[in-house]
C-alpha cells in the first residue's frame, strides 16, 4: 500500500448516460490514486469497475482539480461525463450554480441553467500535435479507411460518419482504430449517423476502456465533425447506448450537458488496499 493511501478509503459511483465512474475525493489531502489502484477497482470482478475514476484535488486558481484515470491504470486528459457528475456533486454540496475546475487540459467552467449542469469542454483542437497524430495531416479528412475527422478535446478522437452506427462492428474495429499509428497516444472512437436535424446516433469506443455506453468528449468531437462535415448546426442531440447527450459549439468552446446519476457511497477495506 501506498504511504499516501489512507486505510480505508471511501469513493462515490456515478454515472452519466450509463458512462460509470467512482469519485475519489482527495481534497484537503494527498491524492490517492496510482496506476495499480485505478486497474484494481477498475476490475469489474475483483474491484467495483467504471469508466474513469475522477479525482477531486484542492486547487489554488479553481475551485478543484479533477484528474481522470482509464480502467486500464493510464491517465486521461479529458471526461466531459465524469466533469459533469462532479460538477453537479459540488453545486449539490455547496447550493453554487456556477464551478471551475481545472483539469489536464485547463481551466473549465460549469454552470447550471435550468436545472441541468453543462460544462464547457474547451475548444476543438484540429492541428496535428494538439491531437495529436503521429505526422502533419488534414485532420478533417485523416487518411484512414471511411474518412474520419480527428478532433482534440484534451483528448485524441477519431469520429467516424457512417450510414448506420448500429451496424458498425466496434469490438473488432475500435480497438484496431485506437492503435492505428497515426494515432502516438492511442485514441478514442466515435460512429456517427444523422438521425434527424440536429440529431445524431453515436457508439463510442473508448482509448484504455474499450465500449462504453456513453462519452462526453466523444460526445463533443461528434458534435464538432458533423458540422464540419456540414451534417447538422452547432447545437446537436446525441442518442447513445446509455442515453442522451447534448453538445453545443459556442465560440467560447463546446458546452456539454446530459444526465447525472448519484448511486452509492462506500468504502475500500483495509484488506483491499493491503493487496495492492
Ligand atoms: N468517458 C469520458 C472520456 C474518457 C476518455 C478516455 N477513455 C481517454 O483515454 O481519453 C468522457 O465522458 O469524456
Amino acid at each position: 500500500m501506498d504511504m499516501a493511501t489512507p486505510p480505508n478509503l471511501t469513493f462515490r459511483k456515478m454515472h452519466g448516460a450509463g458512462n460509470d465512474f467512482v469519485v475519489i475525493d482527495s481534497r484537503g489531502r494527498e491524492p490517492v490514486t496510482t496506476p495499480a489502484l485505478a486497474r484494481a477497482l477498475g476490475d469489474r470482478h475483483r474491484g467495483v469497475g467504471f469508466d474513469q475514476l475522477a479525482e477531486l484535488r484542492t486547487g489554488d486558481d479553481a475551485d478543484f482539480i479533477l484528474d481522470f484515470w482509464n480502467a486500464d491504470g493510464t491517465m486521461a486528459g479529458a471526461c466531459g461525463n465524469a466533469t459533469r457528475c462532479v460538477a453537479w456533486l459540488v453545486m449539490e454540496e455547496t447550493g453554487r450554480d456556477a464551478l471551475t475546475i481545472r483539469t489536464a487540459r485547463g481551466l473549465l467552467q460549469a454552470q447550471r441553467l435550468d436545472g441541468q449542469v453543462w460544462v464547457n469542454m474547451g475548444l476543438p483542437m484540429f492541428d496535428w500535435q494538439s491531437i495529436p497524430l503521429n505526422a502533419p495531416q488534414d485532420a478533417l479528412h485523416l487518411p484512414l479507411a471511411g474518412d474520419p475527422v480527428g478532433v482534440g478535446m484534451g483528448n485524441p478522437h477519431c469520429v467516424f460518419v457512417v450510414p448506420d452506427a448500429e451496424a458498425v462492428a466496434l469490438d473488432s474495429l475500435g480497438p484496431q482504430v485506437e492503435h492505428d499509428p497515426i494515432f502516438p497516444e492511442r485514441t478514442n472512437v466515435e460512429y456517427i449517423s444523422l438521425l434527424g436535424p440536429d440529431r445524431l446516433r453515436m457508439r463510442v469506443w473508448e482509448r484504455g476502456t474499450g465500449i462504453t455506453l456513453a462519452c462526453g468528449s466523444g460526445a463533443c468531437a461528434a458534435a464538432v465533425a458533423a458540422v464540419e462535415r456540414g451534417l447538422t448546426a452547432r447545437r446537436v442531440v446525441l442518442e447513445l447506448d446509455g442515453g442522451i447527450l447534448e453538445a453545443d459549439w459556442r465560440a467560447d468552446g463546446v458546452w456539454l450537458t446530459g444526465p447525472v446519476a448519484d448511486v452509492f457511497t462506500a468504502t475500500l477495506t483495509p484488506a483491499f488496499l493491503a493487496a495492492l
